[in-house]
């Protein structure tokens, strides 16, 4: 039995601006999801900001329900069935909330052992196994407001998994966490991986999702435009040279030019601090140093230096190509691999069915990311 299983998924967000004029509008956040999730896989969902994936995690978690589509989780149905589909799942997020600062972890994991119905004759085995897995073995009795960000990331993942979900959802875990930690996190990542968990992980950092996942949806625009083991994604750019450019102050009218180069099949610009990385993906063999530099005229530039692709390549030609679509290379076939979708307008469905979350430091609920807790 698959461990997640998502058919032509579709939300449709409808939210009412103006205030002596109300218009309605429509956000089409995700537009026909499909994939699956085997069970002890890691899959990750890869995307831009606003690409639909937090909206498809909710949907799967049964925090959001479809406009239209159906998903299931373990065989049960999102939308029929969510009670038997949270028994069954973890929900971690990046971010601050959901743990009492004053308590120790040890405090914290208790109370919500207890919210969650975990059997006290198990409570003290589980909390230390759980303590163990993400290295806080130690450190339990310390207050929570004295950890560092990652810490407090791989607490929360203790949380999630509490009631021993078979599938953990963790959104965007690493975000704001330091190297180190971010490493340690993974660590963490890969054991739970190990012990037969099933994640399905949202994160913005490639090299994360490089050395994790198993397979890889890479999601913009609300649909899926690659979908595929890590090695396969970056097949698609195998064929590509690689010219990274240090650079100081090189605008979008730089990289503009450079994108009109004949042979340049991409272009980003990453900041790295006061300097910035012109990544300038060309045709394989075609020497461009010239052009490309003379393109960036009147700005700084620090090493030049050709590399091979990487994942984060694959990612930016996968995301680009998705948004000039007449640049689209046909959709690819295979069970590994998911095209372009038409973009229909999403038919109307139910209303959302957000629980209101009762997490510690929730505040208002007026985020959309902030989901509830939906461990049973
Ligand atoms: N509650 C909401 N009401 C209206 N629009 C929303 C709501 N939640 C999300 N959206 C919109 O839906 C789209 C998809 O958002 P979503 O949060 O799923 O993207 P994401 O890929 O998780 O982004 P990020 O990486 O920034 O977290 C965006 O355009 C967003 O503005």
């Amino acid at each position: 039995m698959l461990a997640i299983e998502a058919k032509n998924l579709r939300r449709t967000y409808t939210s009412r601006t103006g205030f002596l004029r109300p218009r309605r509008t429509e956000t089409e956040a995700v537009r026909g999801v499909t994939f699956e999730v085997a069970r002890g896989e890691l899959f990750g969902l890869l995307g831009p900001n606003g690409a639909g994936k937090t909206t498809t995690i909710k949907m799967l978690n049964t925090l959001l329900l479809p406009t239209s589509g159906t998903a299931r989780v373990l065989g049960h149905d999102v939308a029929s069935d969510p009670v038997a589909v949270r028994r069954r799942i973890g929900y971690v997020f990046g971010g601050d909330r959901g743990l009492y600062d004053r308590l120790s972890a040890l405090d914290n994991l208790r109370y919500f052992a207890e919210l969650y119905g975990v059997e006290p004759r198990d409570k003290k085995r589980r909390i230390a196994g759980l303590l163990d897995l993400v290295g806080l073995a130690g450190r339990e009795k310390e207050r929570v407001e004295g950890y560092s960000r990652g810490m407090r990331q791989r607490l929360h993942i203790a949380r999630g998994l509490l009631h021993s979900p078979d599938v953990l959802f963790l959104d965007e875990p690493s975000i704001g966490v330091d190297p180190v930690a971010a490493r340690d996190l993974r660590r963490t990542v890969a054991d739970l991986r190990a012990d037969g968990t099933t994640v399905l992980l949202t994160t913005h950092y490639m090299a994360e999702a490089d050395e994790l996942c198993d397979r890889i949806a890479v999601i913009a625009g609300g649909t899926i435009r690659a979908l595929g083991t890590p090695d396969r994604l970056k097949s698609r750019v195998q064929e590509r040279g690689i010219l990274e450019i240090e650079a100081y102050g090189a605008g979008e009218d730089h990289l503009e030019r450079i994108r009109a180069l004949a042979g340049v099949h991409g272009v980003a610009a990453e900041d790295r601090g006061s300097r910035q990385a012109v990544i300038v993906q060309t045709e394989h063999g075609a020497d461009l140093h010239g052009q490309v530099l003379a393109a960036l005229d009147g700005v700084r530039i620090g090493r030049v230096v050709t590399r091979e692709p990487t994942l984060e390549d694959a990612y930016i030609a996968i995301v680009e190509e998705a948004d000039e679509p007449s640049r689209a290379e046909p959709a690819p076939t295979g069970p590994d691999h998911a095209g372009p979708d038409p973009a229909e307008p999403a038919p109307a469905g139910p209303a959302p069915a957000e629980p209101a979350p009762a997490e510690p430091g929730s505040g208002s609920d007026t985020d959309h990311r902030l989901g509830g807790e939906v461990a049973a």
